[in-house]
């Protein structure tokens, strides 16, 4: 069994967590917390040992009742890969305690590239994650582009993609996000970080990206345009997607056109917090012009997406199997993944 610890246990860190615990070959030997709140008694009751950042912090959380098993260095050396969740930014920090103890690490996409120096996503290069010491799980946005775009390119070759994302303002549990009642365009200079993000994963991709924030706490939405280097048909593009277990298609018959109404379904769907792990592209939005031009809206589930895609970079860096289609298909059973279709 792989020893996973998870430094962070907050909106990905729990989901992480689970996703792991599910796993046949992996187990969850540690959570941090840096202080006591709802996340930490929900880890209690998961049985996840609680390890914290600052161990004079002890006696807070013993009076709220929850038992410490020590500190995060305590933690860290106890696992074979830790998966950093603390808030963006603050993973880079981290870098040192891994390295001191000879551990490996995985961040996620609040970090920049440099900080692992490699950047994953299971469809596009988990044979390249294979061994390694260190690696980045790039954000949401970035995985449900990488996802798409790798796929068309792999199929009809990609001149250039243009993409807008309508990112939410912050997660639902983020009661100190906003906006509240404005468009931010966030950031406002084109090309936004998102194209080079999917850069720093497909590197021969021409790719400009724009964003923007609203207010909305449910999921991101992705308008796609790409030129294709060979003409297809919108029933090819189809078949491709249905052909992907991480890309998920809305069909017009669900009468569903918006994210509310796609949270709703994952929630229906009884998907554990009503988790969207794959992207949800919308058929009916699926277009070709011209033979060779691509449109298409998709819904990124922020908090969800990311989370199976870090089970596979343990796997790959743990070398214990060597092919993503194997690996995402071991993920995706252990979480009751199959894509909406
Ligand atoms: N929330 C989202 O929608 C997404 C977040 N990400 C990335 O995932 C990472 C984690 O983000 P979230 O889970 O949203 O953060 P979060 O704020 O929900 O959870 C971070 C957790 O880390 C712990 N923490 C805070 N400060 C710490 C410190 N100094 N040392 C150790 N632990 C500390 C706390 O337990 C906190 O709950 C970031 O890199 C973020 O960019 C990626 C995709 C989506
Ligand atoms: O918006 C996101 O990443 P992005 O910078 O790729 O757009 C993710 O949802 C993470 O962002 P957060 O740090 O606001 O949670």
């Amino acid at each position: 069994m792989i020893k996973v610890a998870v430094n962070g246990y907050g909106t990905i860190g729990k989901r992480v967590a689970d996703a792991v615990a599910a796993q046949p070959d992996m187990e969850i030997i540690g959570v941090s917390k840096t202080k006591p709140g709802a996340e930490a008694f929900v880890a209690k009751e998961r049985g996840y040992p609680l390890y914290i950042a600052d161990i004079t912090k002890k006696e807070s959380f013993e009076k709220a009742g929850i038992q410490v098993a020590g500190s995060v260095s305590d933690m860290i050396q106890k696992a074979d890969i830790i998966v950093d969740a603390t808030p963006g930014g603050v993973g880079e920090g981290n870098k040192a305690l891994y390295e001191k103890y000879g551990k490996k690490a995985i961040w996620q996409g609040g970090e920049d590239h440099e900080v692992a120096g490699f950047s994953f996503n299971s469809s596009c290069n988990y044979a390249e994650a294979i061994g390694k010491q260190f690696a980045r799980v790039v954000s949401c946005n970035t995985t449900g582009l990488c996802r798409i775009i790798n796929l068309i390119d792999t199929a009809f070759g990609v001149k250039k993609v243009r993409a807008t994302m309508v990112r939410r303002g912050g997660d639902p549990g983020d009661v100190k996000r906003g906006p509240i009642d404005a468009i931010v365009l966030n950031p406002v200079t084109i090309p936004s970080h998102h194209g080079p993000d999917v850069q720093s994963i497909l590197p021969n991709i021409n790719i400009v990206t724009s964003a923007m924030i609203v207010p909305t706490t449910l999921m991101h939405m992705h308008f796609l345009n790409m030129e294709l280097k060979n003409p297809a048909t919108k029933e090819q593009v189809i078949e491709l997607i249905k052909a992907h277990s991480r890309l998920g298609l809305i069909e017009k018959s669900t009468g569903i056109i918006s994210t509310a109404e796609l949270k709703e379904y994952a929630c229906d769907l009884l998907r554990p917090r009503g988790d969207l792990w794959e992207n949800g592209i919308f058929k009916d939005s699926i277009s070709v012009l011209e033979g060779t031009d691509l449109y298409l809206f998709q819904a990124i589930h922020q908090e969800a997406d990311v989370v199976v895609e870090t089970v596979d970079c343990i796997r790959a860096m743990a070398g214990s199997v060597k092919t993503a289609s194997e690996s995402i298909a071991i993920t995706n059973k252990a979480v009751g993944l199959t894509a909406i279709r």
